[in-house]
């Protein structure tokens, strides 16, 4: 189907929301009044930039405070309303968005309503345009989609029509099934919006925290299935009013909004993208390092070996089990000293699993590599970190390993391995704090990871959302999270959380190697030992050893942090039980730890 984007869901100048818009790939957009208004083209230049653009102007919007009023106000309407159909001839569009009324002078006459947008409707008919009654959730007498369509019936105009919203169908907790009673061809214009669950003030819900589908908890797919059986051919076109989306860039927001529409259309079964592709595991992290030297030393404290390095290109690859973490030397490219840069996903079909995210307009990586390199595909995430699509030593595979000849000597295994890294647990990646939704929509698209509940954590300086995307079996978990500001270090650290059998042993380790864990303050201990039954003497060596601990209904889970590197640290985690989470309780702990570790801060 054909898609279609309101110019409100962008940030910045008209001309620049219509390039936004054409750029991610939409076929038309809903201009917003306000937008135009401001705009220093006429409506014939913005006409023209649409169509060079290969847009079409597929809705004008909104007229407000129409219908059932008294008799002098509706005249006064009506000539207000001519105005706006010779501009929409100048535009080139054919469809107004009429919203219900939340006038005071508004009268709750069926009745009254129906005859006056019968008139308005003769009179765009004259025009050639036609009008899209809306229901607004919190309209005056008219707030339920059913209501507008039985006064749009009522009426009984042919250029007359319903304009249906997800947000404010499904705000209300209207039945949307009620939608398939209505023709097709009568309803003019659908608009599309998700938003967060939350219990508040439906207008405040609306005007500010309307999200692309699949981002917030709506059944916008469901809704969407009820207007495709009633008939509908027209386009699906997204209508978010968002807070930080007027903020952020319009580039990465309309793409980011055409995904979604990608995702839905897969969702409601009209459109067949290639199959999502889930990772089975983490191949490996990759560090970029101006120097390699402080995490080299880390690296070694934790237990893990320099156990080869690429054949033709500065990195190094360290290993423990089936940890494997890249250090790249990049003199260049990392001001911010140690920066987590790569991932490598272990995917079962790694080209299918690229195929996916292109055609999910994930950004394909140009392959920097010699001839002799395996072939990687990669793509970036909105946080600009690399994800590479992987096989480890599999048969007819091309494996990346293979570009790593191994060290001598060196090698892992010469440490007692009690308290052994295992492998990558998980990976907490600090998002750009306006792409938070983006990047939970993209993890689930493209990569067909399961995004997990939100909480939020407090921070010393601020509150740290936090939202984990995972693997069917938890082999890749990774943790996103936003900051509590633009500016603030805390919000842009990664981390790389390493798992072992024995976190006690891994701890000490850590400690003989010269490792320094995060100091954690004695309040937490005393209040540990007062939440949970431990045997003697272990909360004491959790003290002892800075090893925090939680439980859940599942089992147990005790982790220790290292210092930070750059924008990197680590921590090595041991989960018992099938314990699902990542130590949410102990995260203010932490972030108050590492604050009071930065220079200036006591
Ligand atoms: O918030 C509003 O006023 C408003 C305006 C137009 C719409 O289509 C809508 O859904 C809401
Ligand atoms: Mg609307």
């Amino acid at each position: 189907m054909r898609t279609s984007i309101a110019t409100v869901s962008l940030s910045g100048s008209l001309t620049e929301k219509l390039t936004a818009a054409a750029s991610a790939g939409f076929d038309g957009v809903e201009i917003f009044e306000n937008d135009l208004l401001a705009s220093p083209l006429t409506p014939e230049e913005i006409r023209a930039r649409s169509a060079d653009l290969g847009l079409t102007i597929d809705l004008y919007q909104p007229m407000r405070d129409i219908e059932a009023v008294p008799p002098k106000e509706f005249e006064r309407n009506l000539r207000r309303a001519e105005h706006k159909f010779r501009l929409m001839n100048r535009l080139g569009t054919d469809t107004v968005l009429v919203c219900s009324s939340v006038s005071p002078l508004a009268v709750d006459d069926d009745a009254l309503a129906a005859e006056h947008l019968h008139r308005l409707a003769e009179s765009a008919q004259e025009h050639g345009v036609r009008v899209a009654y809306e229901a607004l959730a919190w309209g005056r007498h008219v707030s339920t989609y059913d209501h507008a369509w039985r006064i749009v019936e009522a009426a009984g105009h042919p250029a007359l029509g319903t304009c249906l919203d997800s947000f404010h169908i499904l705000a209300r907790g209207c039945d949307p099934k009620g939608i398939e009673a209505i023709p097709g061809e009568k309803i003019f214009f659908l608009q599309l919006a998700d938003a967060p669950l939350m219990a508040m003030d439906v207008l405040q819900w609306s005007r500010h925290y309307r999200c692309f589908p699949g981002q917030g908890g709506l059944d916008v797919t469901g809704l969407v299935r009820h207007v495709i059986n009633a008939g509908y051919t027209g386009p699906l076109s997204l209508e978010v009013f968002n807070d930080v989306f007027r903020q952020a860039d319009a580039g990465p927001t309309a793409v980011d909004a055409r995904r979604s529409l990608m995702l839905l259309q897969e969702a409601a079964g009209i459109a067949a993208p290639p199959a999502p592709v889930q990772p089975t595991g983490f191949a490996f992290a990759e560090l970029t390092t101006p120097d390699a030297g402080a995490v080299s030393s880390l690296l070694g404290a934790l237990g893990l070996a320099r156990t080869a390095r690429h054949r033709s290109k500065p990195v190094e690859l360290w290993q423990r089990g089936d940890a494997r973490i890249l250090v790249t030397t990049d003199p260049v490219r990392h001001r911010d000293g140690l920066a987590l840069a790569a991932l490598g996903l272990e995917s079962p079909d790694p080209v299918g699993a690229a195929a996916r995210a292109e055609s999910l307009l994930a950004p394909v990586l140009p392959r920097y590599r010699a001839p002799q390199d395996a072939p990687l595909d990669a793509v970036a995430a909105p946080d600009g970190v690399e994800i590479f699509f992987c096989a480890t030593d599999r048969a007819g595979l091309p494996n990346w390993r293979e570009d790593f000849p191994p060290l001598s000597g060196d090698g892992a295994g010469d440490r007692d391995p009690r308290g052994a890294v295992l492998r990558i647990d998980h990976l907490a990646l600090t998002q750009p704090w306006h792409q938070f939704d983006e990047a939970a929509l993209f993890h689930r698209t493209v990569l067909g990871l399961r995004p997990q509940e939100s909480v939020d954590v407090a921070d010393p300086y601020g509150l740290l959302r936090s939202r984990a995307v995972t693997n069917d079996d938890g082999t890749v978990r990774i943790a996103l999270g936003i900051g509590p500001g633009p500016s603030d270090d805390a919000g842009r650290a990664q981390h790389i959380a390493l798992a072992t059998d024995d976190v006690v042993a891994a701890a000490r380790a850590f400690q003989d190697a010269g490792g320094r864990p995060l100091p954690v303050p004695p309040n937490y201990y005393d209040d540990l030992a007062a939440r949970f039954e431990f045997a003697p003497g272990e909360a004491e060596t959790y003290r002892e050893l800075g090893i925090l601990y939680d439980r859940d209904e599942h089992g147990t889970f005790r982790h220790f942090y290292t210092e930070t590197v750059g924008r990197v640290f680590f921590e090595v985690v041991q989960r018992d039980g099938g314990y699902r989470g990542y130590g949410a309780q102990n995260a203010p702990v932490r972030l108050a730890a590492q604050h009071a570790l930065r220079p200036g801060r006591r």
